[in-house]
């Protein structure tokens, strides 16, 4: 079994609702994302992604689609709290706005990656790790053997 990872980065902004802290105010951070998937290379001559657990072009293309081109240059809010209604104002206003259904903090992110990502991923590789930086010295981490 092999693990091989893809580094993403985006740039998102986010609020958290009711935190007592600096953060409670809408700001942006340049997220680092580590996506690490496992499985066994592929060992056929015939194939054209032969040695590959995965081809790196394929894990790039689903967490792209899945995550990147949705929450880039996107501002995160808490749909599920009052400022559903500062989502709407800022939507309305013709701002790109992601309503979650949870608070965005990096934890509920990594949910919220893992999930999107393992219904993509072809049946023969397994998602085994995520890491998602918000600052250079703050981050979270998501173990599959934690969470299946
Ligand atoms: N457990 C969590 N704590 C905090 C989160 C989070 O998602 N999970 N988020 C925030 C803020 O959104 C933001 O990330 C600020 O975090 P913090 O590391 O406190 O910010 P700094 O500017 O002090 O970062 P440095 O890298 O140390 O400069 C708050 N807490
Ligand atoms: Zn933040």
């Amino acid at each position: 079994m092999i693990r091989i990872t893809k580094i993403f980065t985006f740039e998102t902004a986010h609020v958290l609702y009711n935190y007592d802290g600096k953060c409670k105010n809408m700001h942006g951070h340049s997220y680092k994302l580590f996506v690490t998937v496992k499985g066994k290379p592929i060992n056929n001559l015939d194939d054209p992604k032969n040695g590959m657990v995965v081809d790196f072009g394929d894990i790039k293309k689903i967490v792209n689609s899945e995550i990147i081109d949705v929450w880039d240059h996107a501002v995160l809010v808490n749909g599920d709290s009052p400022h559903q209604e500062l989502g709407q104002d800022l939507e309305g206003k013709g701002h790109k706005v992601i309503f979650c259904n949870y608070q965005p903090t990096c934890e509920n992110m990594l949910y919220d990656i893992a999930e999107k990502i393992q219904n993509k991923l072809p049946k023969e590789v397994q998602l085994a790790y995520l890491k998602l930086h918000e600052t250079e010295n703050s981050y979270g981490e998501w173990f599959a053997e934690d969470n299946n």
